[in-house]
């Protein structure tokens, strides 16, 4: 059988199978996100969504099954994973910044290597992005001068400066201490309003009421649920995601 990919959708995910040894962690993943769509991705600790994430961004292999950004396959064959990987912007719970090299150097240094830029466009296209994200006045400390939650805008404008057709975030808040969670949830909501594509696996349930297009419902390796937010939190279809709602409303 060949599986194609839904023609319209950015990333597109087809009978997806990964194992860690014995694990069955991903489970016949299907799943199409069109341009500009967000999706969050919820569920239990160990239901697969942050193997999921790094299949997507080629950080981890799949057993069977077609992965595919833009109509290109991943893996392709002959290109460097850098470029593909340049289409796919990643923002992981920890903030994973260059310790040694300054905020404006850690958002130029891809673009500079991967994407060749010079140096002075590079800087001029950082700083741009530091302001938006709204660090700016950060671009010549180190990282370790930097609160939580302004590190984990400047790795959401070190991912944007390689210009991804679709942006992933790995639990990005649940690092921060509580009064740094919405300094980034705000970027992120007005990036979704901006028309980025993105995949957000959180906890955030007010993130994903305001700013999802669909609620992606993993459990034990599977989509379980993918619906809308207004139905899927007022009406969840499943035992499983009307439990795991529960026990969130109660934390
Ligand atoms: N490198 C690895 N080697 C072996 N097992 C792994 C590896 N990475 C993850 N796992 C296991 O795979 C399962 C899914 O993990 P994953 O991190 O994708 O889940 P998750 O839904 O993101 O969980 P959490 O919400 O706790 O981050 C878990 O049982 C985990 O222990």
């Amino acid at each position: 059988m060949t599986i194609q990919a839904s023609s319209d959708a950015l990333v597109s995910l087809n009978g997806v199978n990964k194992h860690y040894g014995q694990l069955h962690v991903l489970k016949d993943i299907n799943l199409q996100v069109k341009k500009g769509e967000v999706v969050v991705v919820i569920g239990p600790s160990g239901s697969g969504k942050s193997t999921l994430c790094r299949a997507i961004n080629r950080l981890e292999t799949i057993d069977t099954g077609v992965i595919s950004i833009d109509g290109r396959k991943l893996p392709e064959e002959g290109k460097e994973l850098a470029t593909l990987r340049a289409d796919v912007g990643m923002v992981f719970q920890s903030f994973n910044l260059f310790a040694h090299k300054t905020i404006l150097e850690n958002v130029t240094l891809g673009p500079i290597k991967v994407k060749k830029l010079d140096k002075a466009t590079a800087d001029k296209d950082a700083m741009a992005l530091l302001e938006r994200v709204g660090v700016g006045q950060q671009a010549p400390k180190m990282p370790a001068q930097l609160s939580g939650g302004q590190q984990q805008r400047v790795a959401i404008a070190r991912a944007l400066a390689m210009k991804p057709k679709v942006m992933l975030f790995d639990e990005p808040t649940s690092a921060l201490d509580p009064e740094m969670i919405n300094e980034v949830l705000d970027v992120m909501v007005q990036l979704a309003r901006e028309g980025m594509t993105m995949i957000v696996v959180t906890h955030e349930m007010g993130f994903a009421r305001k700013a999802a297009d669909r609620v992606v419902f993993m459990a034990d390796g599977q989509i379980v649920e993918d619906a809308k937010p207004e139905e899927f939190f007022t009406n969840p279809q499943s035992n499983r995601a009307k439990d795991f709602l529960s026990k969130l409303l109660t934390h």
